[in-house]
């Protein structure tokens, strides 16, 4: 008897499709293959037209021209999640699906039994799919990990056989990440398919079964089959690119202060000029918190005490401590770090004091303040068509290239960065680090909190880890592996708990 393995089903084919905005080619030629039982990877740098093709995948845009056959259901999870913040995460996965498929809000409220029957399914999703989230908890108060979690369920309760997963992994620890593929895995395991977008080469030489490479909207390369090399698909990535490390004449920061302490009742954390400090955890153990302490946002909490350059600002508003010195850079740019409806240039100028760009009667300097922005851009290397681009075109990595530029520029003491090269490609991650490293070098002081373990090591002096809202003593750079720092992660040091 002659045994034919029936070819896998195809669940997307893209030939040739390209799509622009205005005069932004976004997408030329886009290739892509999606096959039912596969994880397959889409790698690019920032603004190669990776998430434009998800959305034009996920029926959110339309192209241009070419072939987009998409045979199944897609659920595009998004770098940009779109959980709402004052419902509870149970309502964002329900609502996620009824918005999906047509349905009315209301009619769940008030259908007593369809609403516990959604609980109830939600439930058995998340045992069957090993994803779990604090159903009854409101998306606000989750870390982005988790809200991004709940976006993946939704798309799979709406009955999604094709995953697209925007950068899933940006904010997630190594441990975390493995257990996501595991998911995956299983996923297609079962005849699903997931296209993986992410700027990490090594999770995908270790977890993809295919990766495409998209460079200035075209495919240009394509492995069907492990083992990657990693070295090829770089070059693909960026072969024609500007040389990275090149000469750039960037404006300065103008270091005020340098110097900040934080004591509660049991731990200080401080960080001195010259110095970077890590903190090192898995998202949702206090770093949000820990930051809005710190930067004002949050002013009530009365039993720390936060000191600036020897001045005690602990009462200090956020606005207060911004012109002091002290800047931000937010874990989520996209949703809290910039203002979308605005250009970019109006985007960058606000890292400088109001009266900055402004002539005699308070009118703004439009050309001197588009000057100031050209310069970040070159800095930065921000794919754009201009400083007059709004800042919610831009994608997003470079959109996270411009606020880390942004916070560097004008009086900078104190740099309390949060993921700050999260979804940046890896051109744009040694350019930021370049940045801090100059910066630090300057006189400058970094809080860097980062999910990213390489990171932390590489620009690093000492690292605490923070676990259900404790700080670990500081562990010198020399003390630290990434076997070591793991170790810590996972909680198997119990002799340092608590510090000075
Ligand atoms: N709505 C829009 N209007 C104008 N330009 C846009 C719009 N959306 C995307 N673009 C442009 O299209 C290009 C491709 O963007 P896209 O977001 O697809 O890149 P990406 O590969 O996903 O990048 P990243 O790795 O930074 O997320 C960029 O130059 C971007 O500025």
């Amino acid at each position: 008897m002659i045994q034919t393995i029936a070819p896998p089903a195809v669940h997307v084919r893209s030939i040739g499709v390209a799509k622009s905005f205005g005069a932004v080619h976004a997408l030329r030629r886009a290739d892509l293959v999606v096959d039912a039982g596969r994880i397959s990877a889409l790698v690019g740098e920032n603004g190669a037209g990776k998430s434009t093709l998800m959305q034009l995948i996920s029926g959110d845009l339309e192209a241009d021209t070419g072939t987009l056959e998409v045979n199944t259901r897609v659920g595009l999870v998004r770098q940009q999640l779109s959980t709402i913040g004052e419902l509870t995460l149970l309502e964002n996965i329900v609502f996620g699906a009824e918005r999906a498929a047509g349905g009315s809000r209301v009619a769940s409220l008030f259908g007593d039994v369809s609403w516990r029957a959604h609980r109830r399914r939600v439930g058995e999703l998340m045992e069957r799919t090993g994803l779990v989230v604090p159903l009854n908890t409101r998306a606000a108060d989750t870390p982005v990990g988790v809200r991004q979690r709940a976006d993946i369920l939704s798309a799979l309760y709406r009955g999604a056989r094709c995953l697209l997963l925007d950068e899933p992994t940006t904010y997630l620890t190594p441990y975390e990440v493995d257990g996501l593929f595991d998911v995956m895995r299983a996923l297609v395991d079962g005849g699903m398919s997931v296209v993986f977008i992410s700027h990490r080469l090594r999770e995908v030489a270790q977890h993809c079964d295919e990766v495409s490479v998209l460079r200035r909207g075209e495919t240009v390369h394509h492995v069907a089959q492990a083992p990657f090399d990693l070295a090829e698909i770089g070059r693909a990535m960026s072969a024609g690119t500007a040389e990275h490390g090149a000469v750039v004449q960037r404006p300065r920061p103008e270091i005020t202060v340098g110097d900040i302490r934080l004591e509660a009742a049991n731990s200080q954390l401080r960080v001195h000029a010259h110095e970077v400090v890590g903190i090192a955890g898995v998202s949702g153990n206090g770093q949000n918190e820990l930051l809005d302490i710190i930067a004002g946002i949050d002013n009530a909490a009365v039993n720390v005490r936060t000191v600036l350059d020897g001045h005690d600002v602990s009462r200090m508003s956020a606005r207060r401590r911004r012109e002091a010195g002290l800047r931000f850079v937010p874990e989520s740019v996209k949703e809290s770090g910039s203002a979308r409806d605005s250009t970019i240039t109006d985007n960058v100028i606000t890292a400088n004091p109001p009266t900055a760009f402004r002539g005699p009667f308070g009118f703004l300097r439009r050309g001197e303040a588009d000057n100031f922005a050209r310069e970040l851009i070159s800095e930065a290397e921000v794919v754009t068509s201009g400083p007059h681009q709004l800042a919610g075109e831009l994608s997003g990595g470079n959109l996270q290239r411009v606020a880390v530029a942004r916070e560097l520029s004008g009086s900078v003491g104190v740099l309390l960065a949060h993921e700050p090269t999260r979804g940046v490609d890896f051109g744009g991650v040694a350019l930021i680090h370049r940045q801090l490293l100059d910066f630090v070098e300057a006189g400058g002081a970094v809080l860097l909190l980062s999910s990213d373990i390489d990171e932390l090591l590489a620009l690093s002096d000492r690292v605490h880890v923070i676990d259900r809202g404790q700080l670990s003593r500081s562990y010198l750079r020399d003390e630290l592996s990434v076997g070591r720092l793991g170790e810590l992660l996972g909680g198997l040091d119990t002799r340092d708990e608590v510090t000075s």
